[in-house]
């Protein structure tokens, strides 16, 4: 198997008494979108946290392509190549749509300069902006100012921003939550898409199984903080712990 782009070892969040993240081992390859699944309070969204830098980990430790990046800020780790969407807060809600995703592609390519490369002008930022707004059916929006836009079009403009950012690492979490029922297949085409380029290292939050089934080429299963499934999409969702975990949740099947 190749090399790992993401692993995270013994990774361990406590909040007061509370262990919400309990010593996560797992590696993450290119190529392959690993759904993370488990029941409320289960710990996905504070690990997700701690792989993007949001939060500090008590123990363990974060590796992208062999370095260790624990002490490393969520700005550091983004320029290194973990990007994340539906935070909701990557965006600048004064600007337009537009500026929001030539922020990105400018971030981008100053992040890929070297000396072989050169500084794109403003019509070139612009038309590759343009491209990613396409990419996520917001052209129409680009000179909405971003407060303005809808939940559902807010979401979809980070999927935007996260593809212009071009991270090896792509984190999205929950995609489809709050939007409305036709703004969801943009946004799982767009995964399906991301996904079917190999390239990329995809890791997904996701209560709603459908989509967990239609996505996931590897399924994590966390409860109580602790990981206690890896593997392939029919053996884990077969298992006792998310037959008991998804069973009788109907509003998540
Ligand atoms: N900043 C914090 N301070 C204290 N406790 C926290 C904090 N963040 C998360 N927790 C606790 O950690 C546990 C895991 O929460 P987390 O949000 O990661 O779960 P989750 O699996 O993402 O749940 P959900 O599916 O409901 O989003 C919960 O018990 C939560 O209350």
């Amino acid at each position: 198997m190749t090399t790992p782009s993401l692993s995270t070892r013994d990774l361990t969040i406590r909040f007061g008494g509370h262990v919400a993240v309990n010593q996560v081992s797992a590696d993450f390859y290119p190529g392959t979108l690993t759904v993370i699944v488990g029941p409320n309070g289960a710990g996905k969204t504070t690990y997700f946290n701690l792989v993007s830098g949001q939060l500090p980990a008590s123990s363990g430790s974060v590796h992208l392509d062999g370095v260790d990046i624990t002490r490393y800020g969520a700005a550091k780790r983004t320029t290194m190549g973990i990007g994340r969407a539906f935070q909701l807060t990557n965006l600048f809600p004064n600007l337009s749509v537009i500026e929001n995703v030539r922020l990105a592609v400018q971030s981008r390519a100053r992040i890929g300069m070297n000396m072989f490369s050169v500084w794109f002008s403003h019509t070139e930022l612009i038309s590759r902006a343009e491209h990613y707004l396409e990419r996520v059916a917001l052209a129409d929006r680009r000179e909405t100012r971003v407060a303005a836009l809808s939940h559902g079009d807010k979401r979809k403009l980070e999927v935007a921003i996260l593809l212009a950012l071009e991270p090896e690492v792509m984190m999205f979490d929950e995609p489809t939550a709050g939007m409305s029922v036709d703004e969801v297949p943009v946004v799982l085409d767009l995964i399906h898409q991301v996904k079917a380029e190999r390239s990329k290292t995809v890791l997904l939050v996701e209560h709603k199984m459908d989509v967990v089934r239609s996505l996931a080429d590897r399924i994590i299963v966390l409860h109580n903080g602790t990981l206690v499934a890896d593997g392939n999409p029919v053996e884990v969702m077969a298992s006792p712990i998310v037959q008991e975990a998804y069973l009788g949740a109907p509003e998540h099947a």
